[in-house]
C-alpha cells in the first residue's frame, strides 16, 4: 500500500489563508497555496505536516464560539466557504510535553467538508492500537490531593474529544484497585486500565492485574522460578502522586496531558517487573526501586510524615542521612552477561531501544537457568557472583529511576524492558562521601565513579541480611521482627551506626523481610508510553499557536 499516494487534495481556508491540504495513509499536510502567497506578498510557503498516528480527532467545527469569531471577521473569500471541520491532533512542546491542538480548515461545500471527515475518520479507524475503552482509577489522596481534579479538568476533556469512554472509580481506601482488579473488574470490556496516583498507587494496578493475569493462567506467582504470564492490558499513568518516577522514566515529563496524549495515540511501551519473593512466598512485585539501607530507612520514616505530602521524603532524607547507618549482608547476584549494555556504558533507554528490542539467547530468557545449571552455578560460583559487606545501601533499578529530584535517575543508563535490573551497592563510607555521591544524582557527574559503590547489571539477586546468616531455616520463614535501634558507633574517624538490619522499599512499599530473592520478569506489563523521544524528534513551532487546550490552569 503506498502511503505517500494521495487521499484527498483540496484548497481550503484556515485562518483566512488559502491553504493546499494534503491527507495520505500517514500524514495530513497543510500549506498557503500559490495564490494565495502571491496575493499577500510572503515568501516561502510555511508548511506543516501532523502524522495521521498524532490526530487525536476529526469533527465538525459547529462550536458557536468559532463560527461567531469566523463570522464577525469574515472576508469575502470566507463567505465562500462556510463549512469548516476541525482537526485536534498532537503538538510537542517543551521537555517532551504533549499538547492537544486544534486546526480549522473552511471548505466551500458541505459535500466537501463531510468528505474530508469521513476520509480522516476511516484513517483513525485504522488505528487498532488506540483504546475505546478505559477502567479507571483514581487516588484522591495521592500527592498533593489532587488526583480527582486533574482527571476531570485536565484528562476526561481529551479523553471525550477522542471518543473514548472511561468507567470511572474513585478509590476509599488503599488497595481498593488492586482488589477490585484482582477479583471484581469485568476486564473484557476494557482496553486498558488508568491509573491517576503516584508510584504507590501505580503499584496497586500493577498487583492486581499481573496476579489476576496469573491466576486466569493458572500460574503460581509463589514459585521464583514461575514463568509469569505478560499482562494484556496496557496501564495509562496519569502523574498526581510524590515521586511519580514510572511516568517521567517512560514519558520523560510528568504531566497530566501528555500522558493522556500517549494513551489516546495508542504507545504501547513494555516494561520489566521484578518478582520479590521471601522463600518460597511471593511478596511484591518493583518496577522501579527496591532498595534496602538508606531508601529502605527513608520511606520507612517518611511513611510516618505522609501528612506532609512531598517534603515529607526531604526531611526523611536529611534524617536518613544523618543518622549515617550502614547494614551487614550478603548479596549474591547472576550478571546478565548477554546483554547489550552495560550500567556505565552511558546510554540512556530512549524510545524504540535497542537495547531492549534484543532478545537474550532462549535458554536465557527471562532470565531463567534451568535448576540444574543455576545450583551447579551457584556451587562453583561460575553463574552467581557473592559479595559480603557492609553496605550504606543496596539499590536495584529497573528502569533510570528518573524524577524531578534526580532527572538522570539512580541508574542514567538502565533500561525500561532488557529484562535486567542496576544492582548499586554502596559500601560503609563517610558521611561526606556519601554526600557527594547523593549530590551526584542531581547533576551530570557519575554517581558510580567512587570507590565505594559498584554497579551490577543483573537478572537475578538475593539478599541475606547478617544477622540471619546465624538462624536456622525454620527462623527464616519467620518475618523478620525490627529490633530495638541499638547503635554501635563504629571505630571509624566518622561516627557510623549499625543497627540489626534495614526494611527493603519496594516501589515505596515496605517489605515485611529483609531476606528476599529477586528476578526480572522481562516484559511483563505494557505502558501507554513510548519511552523518552529523542531531544531532535521534539518539534519545536514557532508559527502562530492554534488553540492549545485543555486551556492551561493550576492544578498541577
Ligand atoms: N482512597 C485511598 N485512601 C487512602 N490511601 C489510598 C487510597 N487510594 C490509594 N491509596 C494508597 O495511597 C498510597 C500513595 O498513593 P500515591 O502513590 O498515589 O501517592 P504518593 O505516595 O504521594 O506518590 P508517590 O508514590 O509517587 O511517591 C498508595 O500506596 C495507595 O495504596
Ligand atoms: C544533596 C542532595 C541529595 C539529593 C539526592 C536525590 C536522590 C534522589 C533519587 C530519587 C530516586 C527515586 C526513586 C523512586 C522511587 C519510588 O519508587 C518511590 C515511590 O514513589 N519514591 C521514593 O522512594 C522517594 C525517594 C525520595 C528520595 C529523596
Ligand atoms: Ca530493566
Amino acid at each position: 500500500m503506498d502511503k505517500q499516494a494521495k487521499l484527498l487534495s483540496s484548497k481550503l481556508l484556515q485562518k483566512h489563508r488559502l491553504v493546499e491540504v494534503v491527507l495520505n495513509r500517514s500524514v495530513l499536510a497543510w500549506e498557503e497555496a500559490e495564490e494565495g502567497r502571491k496575493r499577500s506578498n510572503s515568501g516561502a510557503a510555511h508548511s506543516h505536516t501532523v502524522q495521521v498516528c498524532e490526530i487525536v480527532a476529526v469533527r465538525k467545527t459547529e462550536d458557536e464560539d468559532d463560527a461567531q469569531k469566523t463570522r464577525k471577521s469574515r472576508k469575502e473569500a470566507d463567505q465562500l466557504h462556510p463549512y469548516a471541520f476541525t482537526v485536534s491532533y498532537v503538538r510537542r512542546t517543551r521537555q517532551h510535553q504533549w499538547r492537544c491542538a486544534d486546526v480549522t480548515f473552511h471548505c466551500p461545500s458541505q459535500e466537501l467538508c463531510e468528505q474530508w471527515i469521513r476520509v480522516t475518520n476511516e484513517q483513525l479507524s485504522l488505528l487498532t492500537d488506540r483504546p475505546k475503552s478505559l477502567l479507571v482509577y483514581i487516588n484522591p489522596y495521592g500527592g498533593k490531593r489532587r488526583g480527582k481534579r486533574i482527571y476531570e479538568q485536565k484528562v476526561a476533556p481529551v479523553f471525550r474529544r477522542a471518543g473514548i469512554s472511561a468507567d470511572v472509580i474513585v478509590t476509599e481506601r488503599a488497595n481498593h484497585a488492586r482488589d477490585h482488579l484482582k477479583t471484581e473488574a469485568n476486564l473484557d470490556k476494557y482496553d486498558g486500565v488508568v491509573c491517576v496516583g503516584g508510584d504507590g498507587m501505580f503499584s496497586e494496578i500493577l498487583h492486581g492485574l499481573a496476579s489476576r493475569t496469573q491466576t486466569d493462567h493458572g500460574v503460581d506467582q509463589n514459585q521464583p522460578d514461575a514463568e509469569l504470564v505478560p499482562c494484556s492490558l496496557r496501564i495509562g499513568i496519569i502523574p498526581a502522586g510524590s515521586t511519580d518516577c514510572i511516568c517521567f522514566a517512560t514519558v520523560g515529563t510528568n504531566d497530566p496531558v501528555t500522558s493522556a496524549l500517549h494513551i489516546i495515540v495508542g504507545d504501547s511501551q513494555p516494561m520489566d517487573v521484578c518478582s520479590v519473593h521471601h522463600n518460597d512466598s511471593f511478596l511484591r512485585f518493583s518496577v522501579s526501586l527496591l532498595g534496602y539501607g538508606f531508601y529502605g530507612d527513608l520511606l520507612t520514616d517518611s511513611e510516618r510524615k505522609r501528612w506532609l505530602g512531598p517534603a515529607r521524603y526531604d526531611l526523611s532524607g536529611v534524617k536518613t542521612f544523618l543518622s549515617h547507618n550502614y547494614y551487614e549482608g550478603t548479596v549474591s547476584f547472576l550478571p546478565a552477561e548477554d546483554n547489550l549494555g552495560s550500567p556505565r556504558d552511558k546510554l540512556q533507554c530512549r524510545s524504540g531501544c535497542r537495547i531492549c528490542q534484543h532478545k537474550p539467547s532462549s535458554n536465557d530468557q527471562h532470565g531463567e537457568m534451568s535448576d540444574e545449571k543455576e545450583k551447579s552455578a551457584k556451587g562453583c560460583s561460575s553463574g552467581w557472583t557473592t559479595i559480603h559487606g557492609k553496605f550504606i545501601a543496596i539499590n536495584a533499578a529497573s528502569m533510570s529511576c528518573a524524577c524531578p529530584r534526580s532527572p538522570k535517575g539512580l541508574s542514567p543508563s538502565a533500561h525500561l524492558a532488557d529484562g535486567t535490573t542496576d544492582l548499586i551497592l554502596v559500601r560503609k563510607c563517610s558521611r561526606l562521601d556519601f554526600f557527594k555521591h547523593l549530590l551526584r544524582h542531581t547533576n551530570k557527574d557519575d554517581q558510580f565513579d567512587h570507590s565505594f559503590v559498584e554497579v551490577h547489571r543483573v537478572r537475578k539477586f538475593r539478599f541475606q541480611p547478617r544477622h540471619h546468616e546465624l538462624l536456622s531455616l525454620e527462623d527464616l520463614s519467620e518475618p523478620v521482627q525490627k529490633k530495638a535501634f541499638s547503635p554501635i558507633c563504629s571505630a571509624q574517624t566518622t561516627c557510623s551506626y549499625s543497627a540489626a538490619h534495614s526494611s527493603w522499599t519496594c516501589d515505596g512499599e515496605i517489605l515485611p523481610h529483609a531476606a528476599i530473592q529477586v528476578s526480572v520478569q522481562c516484559q511483563l506489563i505494557r505502558l501507554f508510553a513510548r519511552g523518552i523521544e529523542e531531544q531532535q524528534q521534539q518539534q519545536f513551532v514557532f508559527e502562530d499557536p492554534c488553540t492549545l487546550w485543555p486551556l492551561e490552569q493550576s492544578t498541577n
